[in-house]
């Protein structure tokens, strides 16, 4: 097993630098509202993700910040009940339109959830699958990206001998990296990440904290995280949502260093020195 980190990832940094010192929105968010029946968990928000760069939602609990995740894969179609108003374009293409078609959405938006969810298979199929599902199955091309995306999350030199074992077997921390590679696999631009280190261990949480500023300037991503520190080590942006008459509302949207140290409104300054929230 290769026990340094460093040797493990094939990712390092960019020899260009981060894409987001020259901002390009990606997705634009207009005048989102969102329902779950009578409740409203978003209120209006607008925002810009930028190209490349890493955006942290941050906020209380049952501000919308998962909501506001699920909006944009449109995950929020699978919620009985749930409502979405307001517009949300990826590469200038609004996902809300009929003629959209999801599945190509979903392959270029890669989504991973707090709690590691490989499927109850081996470790092989985990990423295998998906690309079946894509129309993806020549046997060396799937070998190939799989090599490829697990070597890329650091995992291929401690699974390379046990690709056909249970992906179950693998720890909590092994278990998120195979969900990011198996989120990688299909080639996204944009990656969702709702609190993906939050049910790790301090050292697994490491390791994925560590993966995740590797895969910035080559994906967009969005992360939710409730670990303030975190956001602040690893985002180049941060949105900060807070509860306003029980709707979910964006306070103040900005680049990271700006949120954490010169916010412009008293309440995120609250938030982020710990007096409130
Ligand atoms: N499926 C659902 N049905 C009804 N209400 C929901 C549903 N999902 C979320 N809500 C409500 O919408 C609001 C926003 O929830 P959401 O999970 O988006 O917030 P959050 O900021 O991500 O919270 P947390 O940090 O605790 O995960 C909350 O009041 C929540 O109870």
């Amino acid at each position: 097993m290769n026990t340094n980190q460093d040797d493990a990832f094939t990712l390092g940094p960019l020899e260009a630098g981060p894409a987001c010192c020259d901002p390009q929105p990606v997705i634009q968010v207009k005048d989102l509202s969102l329902h779950y029946g009578d409740k409203i968990a978003l209120d209006k928000v607008t925002l810009d993700i930028y190209k490349g760069c890493i955006t942290a939602l941050i906020g209380p609990s049952g501000c919308g910040k998962t909501s506001f995740l699920s909006a944009i894969n449109r995950l929020t179609d699978l919620i009985p009940g749930c409502c979405v108003d307001g517009h949300i374009f990826v590469y200038d293409q609004d996902i809300h339109r009929s003629d959209n078609n999801v599945q190509a959405l979903r392959r270029q938006i890669g989504m991973v959830f707090q709690k590691p969810t490989p499927f109850p298979l081996s470790i092989r199929r985990n990423i295998a699958l998906p690309l079946n599902e894509h129309g993806i199955s020549k046997q060396a091309e799937v070998a190939a990206i799989t090599e490829q995306v697990l070597r890329d999350v650091g995992l291929w030199a401690e699974v390379y001998d046990r690709l056909d074992t249970s992906a179950l077997s693998l720890s909590g921390g092994q278990q998120q990296r195979l969900c990011i590679a198996r989120a990688l696999a299909l080639n996204p631009q944009i990656l969702l990440m709702d609190e993906p280190c939050s049910a790790l261990d301090p050292i697994a949480s490491g390791v994925v904290e560590d993966l995740i500023c590797r895969l910035q300037g080559r994906y967009t991503i969005v992360i939710v995280t409730h670990n303030l520190a975190q956001a602040r080590r690893i985002a180049n942006y941060a949105a900060f949502f807070w509860v306003r008459e029980r709707a979910g509302q964006l306070v103040e949207f900005g680049r990271c260093q700006h949120i954490f140290e010169s916010p412009s409104h008293e309440l995120t300054a609250a938030y982020v020195n710990g007096i409130r929230g």
